[in-house]
């Protein structure tokens, strides 16, 4: 796409699975788009889908050079495409949420003194001292989840202080992990961001500070009061706080980028840098949520999350600091089987073709006759389950469906789940709910008629999947007037209203009602099978 000659901002998103941005111009249209896929364009890296899963099947990383080769090669890209990078007035970003990056003893004074020559990624070569970093996709780290629970007095008693009880992906328990398994590794590193403040730190050639929304994926951060808490700190490892940094809000502005990118890419000086955030939330401020709706995205995890105003944490889900409003909170439920295990169906039962896979939610009859299925490649988050497990109309468990039936027996699982784990919390579908889909899988439409027929509501979508990463250029211009009286409401107002794409099938709502019932009581079966529980409740 052409550059633009007026100011713009721009969005970054480093994903699972890929590295991407949009620029918008002030009136907040999008006029740049960009991505770099890592297993495509990273062959060297040899992930699949942007992790390497280890050989105990629990432990997911990704390897830390690669997210700063991509970032190379996105700049490369956009400077070979005419991109003028000298009139981007601010910019801030997303990372995948809960990742961590330990950065080794001299690193700060390397990305202090950056030579504009060569990459990041071979300036930056020695600076880590973990070359894999621990992702979201990792459950490795169950004893650590338990001595934190234990540490502060109880599941609930963590969940009420951080916003979620102890969960495995969570960077608390993931440090706590390293300097268990490798006190001298942990000893050896300076500063440990999560996988956002890294990449504002590449930016800024400098420690950038976790901000509140990402730091409430961490189990080490009190939600309230948006301070450390010491208990859980001391409770995962020694000098924890000291190589955390400060927390900010999620609207400060770090600082301007740093001179190797001016000089390598002609940024303006003034160019500012905004605090960077977790995707979840920066998909709350791109899609314009408002109170009432549900945002699901449907990205390498799906997730499921609402604005809310006082924080309820449970023992299910977890509850974010908001990120455009810092009364304001965010609820949010993770599902681990999001688009991965929907392309290895689609492999297994369209030929690899989403068009097929479409023509197969559409030539089957809502409620699937009956039939249903619970599908985890990988150990699930909610609920904590894992294997395939399928049960015809009469409850008994088949060993296989039918590939039309399949296609639809795991898409209406995947939102039934969806729709009784938010009720679970307490969230009600009302008359003027809308659901406000999002991510990769968003394009799909027959998809999105599945949740409009679960969930009996309106879906509507933005203009772009890629909606963190338009948040995030959104959440800039907030940046550089947050101090003033100019409110998030007011930032946003020029951008476009979400747009209707499908409403519920007539008469669908009776037929999931009782369906939904038999989800839930099949679930306690699943999940109590000998197989699926690895955590006591
Ligand atoms: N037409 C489609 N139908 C269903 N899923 C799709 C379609 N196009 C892309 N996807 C899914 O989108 C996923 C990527 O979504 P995205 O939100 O970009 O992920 P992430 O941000 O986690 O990298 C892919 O893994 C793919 O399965
Ligand atoms: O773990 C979570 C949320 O708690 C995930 O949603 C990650 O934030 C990964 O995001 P995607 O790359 O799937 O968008």
């Amino acid at each position: 796409m052409a550059a633009s000659a007026a100011p713009c901002y721009l969005g970054w998103d480093f994903s699972t699975q890929q590295l991407k941005v949009i620029a918008i111009d002030e009136q907040l249209r999008v006029i740049y788009e960009d991505n770099i896929h890592f297993d495509k364009d990273l062959p060297e890296f040899g992930t699949h889908c942007g992790v390497h899963v280890h050989s105990d099947k629990l432990t997911v990383t990704s390897p830390v050079l690669m997210w700063v080769k991509a970032l190379d090669m996105i700049l490369e890209k956009m400077k070979s495409s005419g991109f003028n990078f000298s009139h981007v007035r601010a910019f801030s970003g997303a990372g995948q949420q809960h990742g961590s990056v330990y950065w080794k003893e001299g690193a700060s004074q390397i990305l202090n003194n950056l030579s504009p020559d060569p990459p990041l990624h071979q300036l930056l070569k020695a600076c880590f001292s973990v070359s894999d970093s621990p992702v979201w996709m990792d459950s490795s780290t169950t004893t650590q989840c338990v001595s934190l629970e234990k540490a502060v007095g109880g599941a609930q008693h963590l969940a009420d202080i951080t916003g979620s009880r102890a969960c495995e992906r969570f960077t608390g328990n993931q440090i706590a992990k390293i300097y268990s398994q490798n006190p001298e590794v942990y000893a050896q590193t300076e500063r440990i961001s999560v996988v956002s403040s890294f990449a504002a730190s590449l930016f800024l050639s400098a420690y950038a500070p976790i901000d509140y929304c990402d730091g409430s994926g961490m189990n080490l951060l009190q939600i309230c009061d948006k301070i450390w808490s010491t208990a859980c700190l001391n409770a995962c490892a020694p000098g924890l706080e000291e190589k955390l940094g400060p927390v900010v809000p999620s609207s400060s502005i770090l600082g301007s980028i740093s001179p190797y990118y001016i000089q390598r890419y002609g940024f303006s000086s003034d160019c500012k840098v905004v605090a960077f955030t977790g995707d979840n939330p920066a998909s709350l401020a791109g899609m314009k949520l408002e109170e009432g709706d549900i945002a699901i995205s449907l990205g390498t995890s799906d997730t499921l999350f609402l604005w809310i105003k006082e924080p309820t944490p449970a023992l299910e889900g977890h509850i974010f600091c908001n990120p455009v409003d810092s009364q304001a909170y965010m609820a949010l439920l993770c599902f681990k089987n999001g688009s991965l295990i929907r392309e290895r169906i689609r492999d297994d039962c369209a030929s690899g073709s989403w068009d097929e896979f479409s023509k197969a939610l559409k030539c089957t009859v809502v409620g699937n006759d009956g039939n249903l299925g619970f599908y985890f490649d990988v150990i699930e988050i909610t609920p904590e389950a894992v294997g395939i497990h399928r049960f015809n109309r009469d409850n008994n468990k088949v060993p296989d469906f039918p590939k039309e039936v399949e296609i639809r027996a795991l898409i209406e699982g995947q939102f039934m789940a969806k729709r009784i784990h938010a009720e679970k919390l307490g969230y009600k579908i009302m008359p003027r709910t809308r659901i406000l889909a999002t991510g990769g899988a968003s394009y799909n439409k027959e998809i999105l008629q599945v949740l409009s027929d679960v969930f009996s509501a309106p879906v509507y979508t933005i203009d772009t999947a890629n909606s963190a990463c338009l948040g995030c250029a959104y959440r800039a211009i907030h940046g550089l007037v947050a101090e003033t009286s100019v409110s998030w409401v007011e930032v946003v107002k020029l951008a476009p209203e979400p747009r209707l794409v499908v409403t519920p099938t007539a008469g669908a709502d009776q037929i999931y009602q009782p369906l939904l019932k038999r989800y839930a009581e099949l679930e306690q079966k699943v999940l109590y099978s000998p197989i699926s529980s690895h955590r006591a409740k």
